[in-house]
């Protein structure tokens, strides 16, 4: 196994599946720690371990990652990456720099690079700033982010608040540098410093990055610098020729249930949009602390008895999101809806529902494990970044599209519904 990865989150998670499935290796795709003993990942491919811990406290983030880690490493990998949010997504404690601190630690690694761009989706980073469309982060929607609010679009500075002692070991690998090609670019590392916050506005920057930073035992980033990764080591002879990929799994028919914990900007046209022509029950925390559900049980089984494919959704704007966290807390107000739609997905599973779309990270971490999904086969995109995935539980083959908050357009559900067949 060429590569282990580790994702902080479940939509994350398929995110960088799908890239590297595009990037012609075998992708094996993990759902929560695995309990068993290390086997041996796929020959020259990748394996990725889905785990939840983006907005924990940093030593149980650090810990799970830990064990991702021993485990990868026994099952052969040769280089680890630490998969983050593309939009540098951080609590005020973590859990980018802790984790990636802990992970160099156990790997002895001495630098490693920081490359969340995803020029396809619109995130850039440039002089150490990112950039979320044509906004600097700080001025985007992610300003007011339900459980990470990006407040600051230095990522130099956002980083170093996170490494306690290591706090002036971060530097910066700049655009300017980076456009001159690997051999400026290595040059570049060996005068910087322990933690590398890397400029990447379009994907031949990230080729050049992987070209010139292939060879580091540990990478961290998003989905589009792990894609190019493969081609690096290509080019090395460190592994065979791009395959052709395995063919699509075949998707289960049968009834279908959107669910949304998501209240990112994108997500919140997806829902309205299609809200407008399905049925659609709106959760509200504050109700939930009340012990009022809106009667979902009843709703839903009435819905799908119909032929529908309802949403579900606890997706609001922010002044609502601001009015529970401060009537409720932050977390509670975040589980009561995460809880809710984790039981909406077993209930609906009880009722044979076998495709599920899903939007949101956290969401997504909530509702794959109460179905009790350990692994998933990466099938089609649907958008960038999202792909269908053919999961598993006690009751048979289920599809699964997991799509983060501000992926795809506003007629996405549909046409992921469309695209399932
Ligand atoms: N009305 C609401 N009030 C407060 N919190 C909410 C509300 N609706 C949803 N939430 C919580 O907001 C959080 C949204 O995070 P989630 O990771 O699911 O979405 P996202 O951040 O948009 O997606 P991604 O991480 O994939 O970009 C969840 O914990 C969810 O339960
Ligand atoms: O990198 C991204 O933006 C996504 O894969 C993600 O992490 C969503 O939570």
């Amino acid at each position: 196994m060429i590569l282990g990865c580790i994702a902080d989150d479940f939509t994350g998670a398929t995110d960088l599946a799908a890239l590297l499935v595009r990037a012609g290796v075998p992708v094996s795709l993990r759902i929560g720690l695995p309990s068993g003993p290390a086997i041996p990942g796929p020959a020259d491919g990748v394996e990725v371990v889905a785990l939840k811990i983006r907005s924990i406290p940093p030593d149980q983030a650090v810990a799970q990652a830990l064990a991702a880690l021993d485990w990868l490493r026994a099952g052969g990998a040769r280089h680890v990456y630490w998969k983050y949010c593309s939009t540098f997504d951080s609590t005020a404690r973590g859990n980018i720099g802790p984790v990636a601190q802990a992970l160099m630690a156990r790997l002895r690694a001495r630098q490693t690079l920081y490359v969340p761009s995803f020029p396809e989706n619109g995130r850039r980073v440039f002089m150490g700033n990112m950039f979320v469309g044509d906004q600097p982060l700080a001025e985007s929607p992610m300003k007011d982010h339900p459980l990470n609010p990006m407040r600051d679009s230095d990522l130099t500075r956002v980083l170093a608040a996170q490494l306690g002692d290591d706090a002036d070991k971060v530097g910066q690998l700049d655009w300017p540098v980076i456009r001159r090609g690997a051999r400026a670019i290595a040059e570049a590392m060996g005068r910087c410093s322990t933690h590398v916050i890397c400029d990447a506005i379009d994907d031949s920057d990230l080729a050049l990055l992987a070209q010139a930073a292939h060879h580091l035992p540990l990478l961290t980033g998003g989905s589009a610098f792990a894609r190019h990764l493969p081609e690096a080591w290509r080019a090395a002879g460190l592994i065979g020729p791009a395959g052709g990929r395995d063919a699509l799994p075949v998707l289960p028919h049968g009834p279908a249930l959107v669910l949304s914990g998501s209240c990112s900007a994108m997500t919140r046209r997806q829902v309205a949009g299609y809200a407008a022509h399905a049925p659609a029950l709106k959760l509200d925390p504050l109700r939930l602390a009340a012990g009022d559900d809106g009667g979902m049980a009843d709703w839903l089984a009435t819905q799908l008895r119909a032929g529908a494919v309802p949403i579900i959704h606890g997706t609001a704007e922010p002044a609502e999101v601001a009015a529970a966290q401060a009537a409720l807390g932050t977390e509670r107000a975040g589980a009561l809806v995460e809880d809710t739609l984790a039981r909406a997905a077993t209930l609906a599973r009880g009722l044979g529902v076998a495709r599920f779309v899903v939007a949101g990270g956290e969401t997504s971490g909530a509702i794959t494990g109460a179905l009790g999904v350990t692994a998933l086969r990466v099938g089609a995109e649907i958008a960038p970044g999202v792909p269908w995935c053919l999961g598993e539980d006690s009751a048979g083959p289920l599809a699964l599209a997991l799509k983060s908050g501000n992926f795809g357009d506003e007629g996405f559900f549909d046409r992921a519904l469309a695209q399932a067949g």
